[in-house]
């Protein structure tokens, strides 16, 4: 499909229940559509809502109103108002999302958290193992780190551990959450490769990236979420 993500007048407040039940807009009557093979990133100044749109995305957040359209196995899917269940089948085949933080697992080893989406899927150990060793080490993380639990790793370590497991399926589209966000130049150009490999395949992309140069270079389109900010019309 040429249009594989397709968002359509997302609405979301946060309800502060401490608060008396306060309604905070974040979100109001978002539009956009993102094509196979390219990269679009979302801007906007920090508490915009660039975070929450990929939550809503990733079905994360509830949605107060609006579409999220996506191809799922050759059927429309929308995520906004999905049963729970066809939610989890869209992220294991249809929707990768790569989060900014590792959720690290006590005892697992960096090799197994890097292969368990592939094995999730139905690969062998093997195969799914020889493939997070390669993303590992093309990552730039020490061999001596492989077969050790993330938990005690060094955060751009554990970053790099988050981008191969998000990296190593072939979903047709992938959420990034400022993957590069705390890796040095050198690793930062390997994931800025990988993300072109991605666009290549036609896989679609969406993410957020503070960094400008990472931005710059991978970036297609830019939705500039302060458009869908209800403050807009208070500036
Ligand atoms: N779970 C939540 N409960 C209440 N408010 C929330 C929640 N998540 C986000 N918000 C609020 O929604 C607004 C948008 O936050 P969000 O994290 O989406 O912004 P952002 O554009 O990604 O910011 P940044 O660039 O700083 O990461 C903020 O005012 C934030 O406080």
């Amino acid at each position: 499909m040429a249009t594989p993500l397709v968002v359509s007048e997302l609405t979301k407040s946060f309800t502060m229940h401490l608060r008396g039940g306060l309604k905070l807009p974040v979100i109001d009557n978002a539009s956009f559509a993102v094509r196979s093979g390219t990269c679009a990133v979302l801007g906007g100044p920090s508490g915009v809502g660039k975070s929450s749109i990929l939550k809503m995305i990733y079905g994360n957040y509830g949605v107060d109103a609006g579409q999220i359209l996506i191809e799922h196995h050759g059927e429309i899917v929308d995520l906004a108002s999905a049963d729970p269940r066809l939610v989890l089948a869209v992220r294991r085949d249809t929707l990768g999302y790569v989060s900014q933080f590792l959720r690290a697992v006590p005892r697992v080893s960096a090799i197994d958290v890097a292969a368990e989406p592939l094995l999730s899927r139905g690969e062998s150990q093997k195969a799914a193992q020889g493939k997070a060793r390669e993303l590992l080490a093309r990552l730039n993380l020490p061999e001596a780190l492989w077969e050790l639990p993330p938990a005690t790793f060094s955060g751009g370590e554990q970053q790099r551990v988050n981008i191969a497991r998000g990296f190593i399926t072939d979903h047709p589209f992938l959420l990034l959450d400022e993957p590069t966000a705390s890796l040095d130049a050198e690793n930062r150009k390997v994931v800025v490769a990988m993300i072109e490999e991605k666009k290549k395949a036609g896989i679609g992309l969406l993410g957020i990236f503070h960094d400008e140069e990472v931005r710059n270079a991978i970036a297609d389109h830019i939705i500039d979420v302060s458009a869908f900010s209800p403050r807009r019309t208070a500036a």
